[in-house]
């Protein structure tokens, strides 16, 4: 599917990066400790390792598998 505004509403099934890196799952905490979990985050989609907004960022992320790279937005197609 495609995204309007900041894609806060997305929930589709993009687990990638827009630099090709793939998501980790959000009930992961590697490599990324964080604290942006299902558990704290009801109602925003965070199942599996899809992209989301559940901050009102700017648009859809992930943190990603790579140690080096934190987080970093998917590529969402604007509808
Ligand atoms: O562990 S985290 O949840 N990581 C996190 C959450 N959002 N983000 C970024 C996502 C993309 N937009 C900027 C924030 C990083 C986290 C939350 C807070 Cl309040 C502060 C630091 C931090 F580490």
């Amino acid at each position: 599917t495609c995204i309007t505004g900041d894609g806060s509403s997305f929930r589709g099934n993009i687990s990638v990066t827009k630099s090709g890196k793939t998501c980790q799952s959000w009930i992961s905490q590697t490599p990324h400790k964080h604290g942006r979990t299902p558990d704290n985050s009801p109602c925003k989609g965070l199942v599996e390792n899809y992209c989301r907004n559940p901050g009102n960022d700017r648009a859809p992320w992930c943190f990603t598998t790579d140690p080096e790279t934190r987080w970093e937005y998917c590529n969402v197609p604007r509808c």
